[in-house]
């Protein structure tokens, strides 16, 4: 029987019909793993899970694991190429959540821009803050997009639907097909935009894409979205940028520690946050679930083992 583990959970749609299918579906915390890993052919993540080297030799002890799924795009959690390197077959679910993220990227613009970060901590403490609360609007506006993927593209194209103007930056290149956005330099996209969204990988090459120098090209009065990856983003340089009011505010999802002990972030008054809820939507985990199950079964018949 084709043992898959689950680690981090998975839709319970997915889990019930890779059960109804005749998988032997167990699921697992992660501190569980290591004991577990031998006697399994599939692994199932989400990005609390690091597959790294100490993980990938114990399940090479028994040669049985034969797949690792993340469920979701960043793998930035699986150490890929070791995996590879030991004949384990790495998948992710690339565009399941595009939406999801790209909506919570627009919340986090919305949030910043109108105090709703802020006024919903206030109000509890009993503050009626009118006055203090006195916003912008997103129309009109600039939208620089530094990355210029599938969920970038989403982002686009509700913030053009906004009235925003939308400006973009990938190390690809100017996209086909995209004339209604103006494709720019990286420093460009950070000079002439009112919100500047990070929608790229995280890479251990390029830590910090955004650091002092990239914040002081920003204007002041812009806002810095990250629901990419924490370490996308240099945390103290964010921090003196908004102290120092290089920058008006920023909405972040993503740290470069998780869960985050960055509590002059977190706290801080000119900041949104969220934790790390991109795609934690009913219809993205659905999605994300039936495609593993999609995988899984495309892989067994593939290798006729199912
Ligand atoms: N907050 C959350 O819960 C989620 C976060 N993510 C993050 O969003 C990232 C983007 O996802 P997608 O749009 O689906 O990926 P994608 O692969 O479709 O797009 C990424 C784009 O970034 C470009 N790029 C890479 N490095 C760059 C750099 N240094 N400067 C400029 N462009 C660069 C690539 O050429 C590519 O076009 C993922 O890698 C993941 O880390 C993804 C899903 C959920
Ligand atoms: O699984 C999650 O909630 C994280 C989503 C994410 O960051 C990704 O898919 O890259």
């Amino acid at each position: 029987m084709i043992r898959v583990l689950i680690s981090d959970g998975l839709d319970d749609i997915a889990v019930k019909i890779l059960s109804d299918k005749g998988y032997d579906v167990l699921e697992c915390e992660k501190e569980e793993l290591l004991d577990i890993i031998r006697n399994v052919d599939v692994l199932v993540v989400r990005s609390a899970t690091k597959v790294r080297k100490p993980l990938i030799d114990k399940a090479l002890e028994s040669k049985r694991l034969k797949l690792i799924i993340r469920g979701g795009v960043g793998v930035d959690n699986i150490d890929v190429e070791y995996a590879k390197e030991s004949g384990i077959e790495v998948r992710n679910t690339p565009t399941a959540s595009s939406i999801s993220v790209a909506e919570l990227t627009l919340s986090h613009m919305f949030a910043v821009s109108r105090f709703l970060h802020i006024s919903n901590v206030t109000m509890r403490d009993n503050k009626w803050e009118k006055k203090k609360y006195e916003g912008v609007e997103l129309f009109g506006k600039t939208l620089g997009l530094i990355g210029f993927g599938r969920i970038a593209r989403e982002v686009a194209k509700r913030a053009y639907s906004l009235g925003m103007d939308v400006i973009y930056y990938d190390i690809l290149g100017k996209a086909d097909g995209y004339d209604e956005y103006e494709y720019c330099s990286f420093d460009d996209v950070l000079k002439k935009s009112d919100y500047v969204s990070l929608h790229i990988p995280y890479s251990n090459d390029k830590r910090n894409v955004i650091g002092e120098r990239e914040l002081s090209l920003m204007k002041d009065t812009a806002f810095l979205i990250n629901c990419a990856r924490g370490g996308v983003v240099d945390e103290n340089a964010l921090l003196d940028a908004l102290n120092n009011n290089k920058i008006a505010g920023a909405g972040i999802d993503v740290f470069e520690e998780e869960p985050t002990k960055n509590e002059q972030l977190i706290n801080h008054p000119k900041v949104s946050v969220t934790p790390h809820i991109g795609a934690s939507t009913v219809e993205a985990q659905k999605r994300i679930g039936l495609e593993v199950v999609d995988i899984i079964d495309d892989f067994f018949n593939r290798k006729g083992l199912f």
